[in-house]
């Protein structure tokens, strides 16, 4: 599963249990980007927002707080793969470099139905297909209304990509960084450890703009 986890939350987590209990999968994979170039808008939001361009937390600060949220599971583990690349994030070079390390595998790419929404144009998209199955999971907000998405999904061949109804959460990173920034808690959102790793990283106070310095007169 690929995702900025800015911070990691408990929608991403139950997405990917879910998917491993559906599919029985050996192993879930979480996957920090390093630059993740689309990170400027939400195609398919159904609450209206537009969520603007901002600066993605420090990659091993992303790294380390999904490492700390998938601890306790043993079927889940962190691949610094996208974070240890240089340039842009492109799934495409994910899937080749997991291919390439795990050459026996069956890999499946979960994706939440927001994120779905923009694989048209995604990099390499018609490769895409060939190197993994995709599983798309339900996201409260969100739905696979695009028409010309749903012609070109249809198109694929069969089994290439599963939708799947999962236990809804409506948790966004983006409501966690507010809340982190407003002073309110994120408990129960987050892990117990990823809250306790953004209060000590000080991350998202200064979130979504930060400040300019200003000093004293006089
Ligand atoms: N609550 C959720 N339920 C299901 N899938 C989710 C949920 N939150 C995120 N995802 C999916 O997890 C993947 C990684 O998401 P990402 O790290 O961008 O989190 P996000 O909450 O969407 O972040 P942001 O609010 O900063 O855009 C994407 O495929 C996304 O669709
Ligand atoms: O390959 C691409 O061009 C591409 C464009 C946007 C997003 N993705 C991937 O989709 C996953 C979720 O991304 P995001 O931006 O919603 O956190 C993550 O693994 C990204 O690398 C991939």
């Amino acid at each position: 599963m690929g995702g900025t986890f800015d911070p990691i939350h408990n929608g991403h987590l139950v997405a990917g249990s879910e998917v491993a209990h559906r599919f029985g999968l050996d192993e879930v994979i979480f996957v920090p980007t390093g630059q993740p170039w689309q990170k400027t808008g939400r195609a398919g939001s159904t609450d209206g927002q537009q969520h603007s361009a901002r600066d993605v937390s420090p990659a091993e600060d992303r790294y380390l707080m999904t490492v700390i949220a998938t601890a306790s599971n043993p079927r889940f583990s962190v691949s610094r793969v996208d974070i240890d690349r240089e340039g842009n994030t492109y799934t495409v070079d994910t899937l080749r470099d997991l291919r390439r390390q795990l050459p026996d595998a069956e890999l499946f790419f979960i994706t939440g139905a927001d994120a779905l929404e923009s694989i048209l144009s995604w990099q390499d998209f018609d490769e895409l297909f060939s190197l993994a199955r995709f599983v798309g999971v339900s996201r409260p907000g969100y739905e696979l209304s695009a028409t010309h998405l749903a012609k070109h999904l249809r198109e694929l061949p069969a089994d290439t990509l599963r939708m799947l109804e999962i236990p809804a959460l409506a948790i966004s990173s983006t409501e966690c960084r507010a809340r982190a920034a407003a002073g309110q808690p994120v408990w129960y959102l987050v892990p117990d450890g990823v809250v306790q790793y953004i209060a000590k990283r000080g991350l998202y106070r200064s979130w979504p703009h930060p400040g300019p310095s200003v000093s004293a007169p006089g």
